[in-house]
């Protein structure tokens, strides 16, 4: 018998080992109040044989990341949406190694099975093929809900389709969170500021967004989802925790994600232009994904329900990141100026205080570290690719 295997089996005895033991402890309740404490007693230590031996399994070399051992009480059941996506594979990886079960549920429209591949058949972790436009009706302790796509040509791309899974798919996740009482954190935007006004963004500003303009699909879609979630916590209980991200970069990214860091490496990396729409003046700020995914963990587990923006607040204009990105790779790349993109952003930086004082959290990562892992990423995926379309063509 393989570990993994032996492990199932121990889990299925684990689990019906804890309902049989509540039945038995309600039926002597019932009949004899002072025997329910050697019952008790006796329970636990069969749950603390059993705790012991899958201790003991988890040290032993197997085919899948090492995880930490988590104890019935501490483990969660933990649903993430877009869990096969850019942020969610991250997220579950780091949730997975910390020993609480996974459930991804994913319709693959930018997500991808390959992000979350080392999961696969091990017994913490569920894959469901779902579109959250549509009810699901599972078991959870807590909701991540980060199903969405958010490069911008992606979501343009079907704007219909955005809008509805960020309201309809919100109401839908919101729902589920009411029934099963479990908490949610709603993956928010630093898009609900639009092309802001204040400099850098707080929490506290409403925002400067086109309502019909072609990344309203996104932006009002978000900002729905905000207002959703608030009329939920207000009316129905729901206990909610509200992310606002801010630009996001980092392994597995798509080389198709059509955003301005994988844009800009792959360009640099094949020696094409650099395409800067508009003068290049325009900021933003970049987070590596690992300190977003801490910083959403921090706020999952945190008491502050308010709004709260993640991301880095080290901010450069484009056309600085074009040059740079370009410097690093050794690239001779030229610079190739692009009509602006309607309503693009001019400036964006996120003040972070509340995230600082609220979850002890900032960013770690540098832009030099964080750009380094990404392009070794970008590297490899480009040789992956051009390996594929190479067999492609001699087939
Ligand atoms: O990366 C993210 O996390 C964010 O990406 C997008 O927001 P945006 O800032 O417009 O992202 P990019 O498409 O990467 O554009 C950043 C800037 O670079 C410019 N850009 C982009 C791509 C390119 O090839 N050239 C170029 O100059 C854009 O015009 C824009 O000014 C999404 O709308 C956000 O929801 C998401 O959080």
């Amino acid at each position: 018998m393989t570990i993994d295997s032996e492990k199932t089996i121990l889990l299925n005895i684990y689990c019906s080992e804890i309902t049989h033991a509540i039945h038995t402890a309600e039926k002597t309740a019932e009949r004899n109040p002072e025997a329910l404490e050697d019952e008790v007693e006796g329970l636990r230590k069969t749950i603390a044989r059993l705790e012991s031996r899958l201790g003991q399994l988890q040290k032993t070399p197997k085919s899948f990341p090492q995880i930490k051992f988590k104890n019935y009480k501490e483990r969660k059941r933990i649903l993430i949406t877009g869990g096969a996506g850019f942020v969610g594979s991250h997220l579950t990886d780091r949730l997975m190694e910390e020993g609480h079960e996974v459930i991804i549920a994913d319709n693959f429209f930018t997500g991808r099975k390959r992000n979350v591949e080392n999961w696969i058949g091990h017994p913490n972790f569920e894959l469901i093929h779902h579109d959250i436009v549509n009810p699901l009706l599972i078991e959870v302790d807590e909701i991540y809900h980060l199903a969405s796509p958010a490069s911008p040509p992606h979501y343009m791309y079907n704007p219909v389709k955005t809008i509805k899974t960020n309201t309809v798919g919100t109401i839908n996740m919101l729902g589920l969170a009411r029934r099963v009482g479990a908490r949610i954190l709603i993956a928010s935007t630093s898009e609900v500021y639009g092309d802001p006004e204040v400099h850098p963004q707080p929490e506290s500003y409403w925002g400067h967004v086109n309502p019909i303009g072609p990344r309203a699909c996104y932006d009002e879609g978000k900002r729905v989802a905000e207002t959703l979630s608030y009329a939920y916590a207000k009316q129905e209980n729901v206990d909610v925790r509200v992310a606002r991200i801010f630009n996001t970069y980092g392994p597995r990214m798509h080389l198709n994600d059509g955003r301005v860091v994988s844009n800009f490496i792959i360009q640099a990396l094949q020696g094409e232009p650099i395409t800067i729409y508009g003068d290049g003046q325009q900021t933003r700020s970049f987070q590596y994904v690992s300190d977003l995914v801490e910083g959403l963990m921090a706020l999952m587990a945190s008491n502050y329900t308010l709004p709260v923006n993640l991301g880095n607040p080290t901010e450069r204009t484009i056309g600085d990141f074009a040059k740079h990105i370009r410097d690093i790779i050794g690239s001779n790349s030229k610079i190739k100026y692009l009509k602006a993109q309607t309503d693009d952003p001019q400036r964006r930086r996120p003040d972070i205080s509340r995230a600082k004082t609220e979850l002890n959290w900032e960013p770690e990562v540098s832009l030099k570290e964080g750009l380094e892992k990404t392009i070794k990423y970008f590297r490899k995926e480009l040789q992956h690719a051009q390996l594929s379309e190479a067999e492609e063509s001699e087939s």
